[in-house]
């Protein structure tokens, strides 16, 4: 993945080229198809981009505006942009780099609109990469990071494509215009499933880097007296410091186990759906557009706590920690807006809750809605035992949701269309369904300390991270907790105190659990993260390389100061 990510120099990008692109044509195209592009994608003979997005449009791909129309004269689609908003707007390497691109766009045979399919485009030319008749391309300009990537916009001008550049995996167009239904109008979407997945292992990535680098550099920087005389501490002494930090770096081991589960079943489930067997689509999608959009956005705002902890140093580019910020915000917005995403979540799980009411066994990660009892059991809880810990998530969100769904079906009761009431409980579900993801994250990293095969006194320091996520997730949001009675104001107070006592325990192994990323200097791009810890002479040397060191008076000075001094002076 960091390969991918690795840019091919300033101003252009095949990231999306890897990640997008040659898996959309492994997921949507027929053997056919794959024999004739697969290959040249995989040895980049042919350069893509996956452009979807258009300027008017982005979350709602239903309302996509580019159109493919069918015809059957000449067995050949016409791509169009009709207006301006239908510019494809966003796509990676569309501006400068991508030759060819996968072209979402509604699909229109014998005058009937059959909705977003993929449609194989080759956008400039193989000899001289000038761009191909009818479309036009550029760069949509600079971004707030990630500035290498050639984010692009294109418009197409009736282009014409043979038939067979219609990805037909699922769906298909017949030589005579007969359109076939697929399985499920949702497989045309099967790479923003796909991709959502991988941004979980990205995220955590993106937190191991963050968490890697103050946590090393915390043991380098010493400041300030504990205490009157003494030396100054490394400020990793502070309980603050860990406070900040080590819920960060438990949170990246368990966005780390969680990639793991998500890995494993897009592979199972897209094996079934191989055989013909969709059962389990609609929990893939909830369960990838749910961690999606929970562990972007913790990681996002965890990396900027990692930022303001390593002080000045965290906020210049020398730190590497503003690039990886503005890298990780872009994961929130990309591949479906977060909130968009947890709202799809929260429909699967009012539809589940609706099954479990009408008394179906729930599986998969909803099982819990079922088995969780409504009625607290309030009582003094063995706050350091991670059962007790899943549990009291488990029961958080089970809560949550029922209030979200209940809450809905009174509105409708009202007499309010269901879209209404969906609308105005949507704060409430959005909720509800992170406390889902919440509780799946929890239960997936107690399961994985407890299984994984490593040594035991390992298995002892995981254990005390996945304690310390845990505590810290209650500690965070006890009003959940306690709004129901589950736990006690003295449930809390245990909580934070086993907190208290997890920071301490998990101190002296912090630098080994950083360490184990195994992130490369190179791969981590930071001063204040060195390996060696040999911080300060290279803060010197980077700083010593910018370009406005070049010369010991700036141009500037004679431009504007120097006149501008001259005529203050005068004044006097
Ligand atoms: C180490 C790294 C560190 C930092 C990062 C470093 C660098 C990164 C920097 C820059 C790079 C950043 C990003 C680059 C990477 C990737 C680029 C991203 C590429 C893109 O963004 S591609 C475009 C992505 N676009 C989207 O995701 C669009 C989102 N919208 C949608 O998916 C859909 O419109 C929708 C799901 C919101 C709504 O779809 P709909 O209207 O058709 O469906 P409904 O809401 O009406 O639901 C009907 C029904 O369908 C089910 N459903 C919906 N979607 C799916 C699906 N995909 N699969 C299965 N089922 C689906 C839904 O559940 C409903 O079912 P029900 O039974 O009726 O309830
Ligand atoms: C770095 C980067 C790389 C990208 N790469 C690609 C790419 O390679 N290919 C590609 O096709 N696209 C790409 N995109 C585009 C990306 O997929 C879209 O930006 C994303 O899907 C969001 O759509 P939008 O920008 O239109 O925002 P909108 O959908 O307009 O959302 C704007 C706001 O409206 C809110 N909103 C929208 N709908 C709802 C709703 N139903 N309920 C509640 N709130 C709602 C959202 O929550 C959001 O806050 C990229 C974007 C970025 C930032």
């Amino acid at each position: 993945m960091a390969a991918a990510l690795q840019t091919l120099g300033g101003g252009i990008g095949i990231t999306l080229h890897w990640i997008a692109f040659t898996p959309t044509i492994e997921q949507q195209a027929t053997e056919e198809q794959k024999k004739k592009w697969l290959k040249l994608a995989q040895d980049v003979a042919i350069v893509g981009a996956y452009a979807q997005t258009e300027m008017g449009h982005g979350t709602f791909v239903r309302g996509l505006e580019t159109t493919a129309t069918y015809d059957p004269s000449t067995q050949e689609f016409v791509i169009n942009s009709p207006t301006l908003t239908s510019t494809k707007w966003w796509p990676g390497g569309l501006g400068k780099t991508a030759n060819h691109a996968t072209v979402m766009a509604q699909l229109y045979t014998r005058g009937k609109c059959y909705g977003p399919h993929n449609f194989m485009v080759q956008i400039r030319s193989l000899e001289n990469h000038q761009p191909c008749p009818g479309v036009t391309l550029g760069d949509i300009g600079p971004k707030m990071e990630s500035n290498g990537n050639d984010n692009g916009f294109a418009r197409f001008d009736h282009v014409r494509i043979p038939r067979e550049n219609m990805l037909m995996k699922f769906a298909r167009v017949e030589a005579d215009g007969t359109y076939v239904q697929p399985p499920s109008s949702k497989l045309a979407y099967s790479n923003m499933v796909y991709l959502r997945g991988t941004f979980v292992m990205s995220a955590a990535q993106a937190l191991a880097s963050a968490t890697t680098i103050a946590v090393r550099y915390s043991c380098v920087r010493r400041q300030s007296e504990m205490k009157p005389g003494e030396p100054e501490p490394q400020i990793l002494e502070y309980q603050t410091q860990q406070y900040k930090l080590f819920p960060q770096l438990a949170a990246a081991y368990a966005f780390w186990f969680a990639s793991w589960f998500m890995t494993q079943q897009h592979g199972s489930i897209t094996g079934s759906m191989e055989k013909g067997d969709m059962s389990g689509l609609a929990e893939l999608h909830a369960l990838s557009a749910g961690l999606k959009s929970y562990t972007t956005a913790v990681t996002a705002r965890g990396i900027d706590v990692c930022r303001m902890a390593c002080g000045g140093h965290g906020y210049s580019h020398a730190s590497g920690l503003p690039a990886l910020f503005g890298g990780a915000a872009a994961l929130c917005t990309a591949e479906g807006e977060n909130t968009v995403m947890m709202l799809q979540t929260a429909r699967y799980l009012v539809k589940c809750f609706a099954q479990s009411q009408a008394g179906k066994r729930l599986t998969g990660t909803v099982a819990y809605l079922s088995a969780v009892q409504p009625s607290p059991v309030a009582g003094n809880r063995n706050m350091s035992d991670l059962g007790t810990l899943v549990a009291a998530f488990q029961h958080r969100a089970a809560r949550m949701v029922r209030h979200a769904a209940m809450q809905m079906q009174g509105e409708m009761q009202k007499g309010k269309a269901r879209e209404d009431a969906w609308n105005s409980c949507s704060v409430l579900l959005i909720k509800a369904a992170e406390a889902h993801v919440h509780s799946f994250v929890v239960r997936n990293f107690a399961e994985t300390v407890q299984t994984v095969e490593v040594d035991e006194s390992v298995r002892a320091v995981l254990t005390s991270l996945c304690q310390l996520y845990s505590l810290y997730g209650i500690t965070e949001h006890a009003g959940d907790f306690l709004k129901d009675g589950y736990l006690t104001g003295r449930d809390i107070d245990a909580a934070s105190s086993h907190l208290s006592a997890m920071l301490a325990r998990v101190r002296p192994d912090a630098v080994a659990l950083v360490d184990a990323f195994d992130l490369h200097d190179k791969i981590l791009r930071s001063v204040l993260g060195r390996y060696d810890g040999r911080v300060y002479e290279h803060l010197y040397e980077w700083a010593k390389k910018s370009p406005l060191n070049k010369s010991e008076v700036h141009e500037s000075y004679y431009k504007y100061l120097q006149p501008f001094l001259k005529s203050n002076r005068a004044k006097l």
